[in-house]
């Protein structure tokens, strides 16, 4: 750790409170050009949870277990909501921090969730006089601390199936779908997000003594027209159930805490889907904060400082909607 003075975790924020849902939704699709009729299906699924996202209480309780882990004091900023990093930033270079690591909460590369914490970083860091350097520590997809850590909770999730269903219970994986357009340009040679899942998947398989498993995609946003990664996770479990197959464990090896997208789409929707077809299926807990995960940000910290990005990975889609 020789050599960054400060922690910041960087996130993807969200509301927590019934009024800041839409103001909050406004803020994550300007420009994208996601259908008004997402948007307010979307807003539901806030409200339901009483318009609080799950996702910040995470993000504090992460920094909470990070603390007895380093010397160093810890910030966090968001990208959504409250608080932005920008602000943030500013707290940091009025305590005299030079030298910052930034956390984002995401294992993989992608515009959605690389490049646009590079861009959140570079923002805030313009609009901030003497703003420290934030070196963003490399992606954790195949670290032993990330795949111990979703393993692990992958194997409690298998124990809560019923006996006779454990053994051959289906791995099923998933991650937030994104345009394929925007994962054709993952990385530097393309397609980097799928092949980081599959490889963070297989790996979490082989820890549980597996071969077989799937991955599948979730969260689908953006308008009807534009294709994006499937097949959905609700559609895999009809395949599934079609096949003959009688439980799975979803694992949502995409995200690294259980915000929105997992309490909503897999613990309402798809298990509302594995109720209609009769199947048994339990959802194993993100990383979170399990002890090997929070150990991991410490030990990607003592890393050797990653090589920047090239310019040319990840690049963000083309704007929609919002007069460029
Ligand atoms: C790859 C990826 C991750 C994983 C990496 C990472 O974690 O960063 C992720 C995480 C998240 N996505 C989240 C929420 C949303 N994502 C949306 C929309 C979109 N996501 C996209 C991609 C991703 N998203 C994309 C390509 C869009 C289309 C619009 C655009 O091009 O940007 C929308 C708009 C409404 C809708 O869903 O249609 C919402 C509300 C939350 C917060 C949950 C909470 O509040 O608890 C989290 C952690
Ligand atoms: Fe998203």
């Amino acid at each position: 750790m020789a050599s960054y003075d400060a922690l910041v975790v960087v996130s993807f924020g969200g509301p927590e409170k019934p009024a800041d849902v839409m103001p909050f939704l406004e803020n994550v699709v300007r420009g994208r050009g996601v259908p008004r009729e997402r948007l307010l299906e979307v807003e539901a699924h806030y409200q339901r949870f009483g318009g609080v996202s799950p996702i910040n209480q995470q993000c504090r309780d992460l920094i909470e277990a990070l603390r007895p882990e380093l010397d160093v004091p810890i910030y966090w900023g968001n990208r959504n909501w409250h608080p932005f990093l920008e602000d943030t930033v500013r707290q940091m270079a009025a305590d005299g921090v030079r030298r910052a690591a930034a956390f984002a909460t995401s294992a993989y590369a992608g515009y959605s969730s690389c490049r646009q914490y590079l861009e959140d970083i570079e923002r805030a860091r313009a609009g901030v006089e003497g703003a420290p350097r934030i070196v963003k520590l490399r992606h954790f997809y195949d670290h032993p601390g990330f795949v111990a850590a979703v393993a692990d909770h992958a194997r409690d999730a298998l124990s809560r199936l019923p006996e006779e269903h454990r053994r051959d219970a289906r791995l099923v994986f998933t991650a937030h779908s994104i345009p394929l357009s925007m994962a054709a340009s993952a990385g530097p040679a393309g397609g980097a997000y799928e092949a980081q899942l599959h490889k963070a998947s297989s790996l979490v398989a082989a820890a549980l003594g597996r071969g077989e498993h799937d991955l599948v995609w979730q969260s689908r946003s953006g308008p009807p027209q534009v294709p994006w990664l499937e097949p959905d996770v609700c559609d895999h479990l009809d395949h599934l159930a079609k096949e003959g197959v009688r439980a799975a464990v979803l694992i949502p090896v995409g995200f690294v805490s259980d915000h929105m997208e997992v309490v909503y789409d897999l613990d309402v929707e798809a298990a509302q889907r594995a109720e209609e077809l009769g199947m048994h299926v339990t959802r194993a807990k993100s990383a979170g904060t399990h002890p090997r995960f929070v150990r991991m940000v410490r030990e990607l910290m003592e890393e050797p400082e990653p090589a920047p990005c090239a310019a040319t990975c990840c690049p963000p889609p083309a704007r929609r909607g919002a007069g460029g």
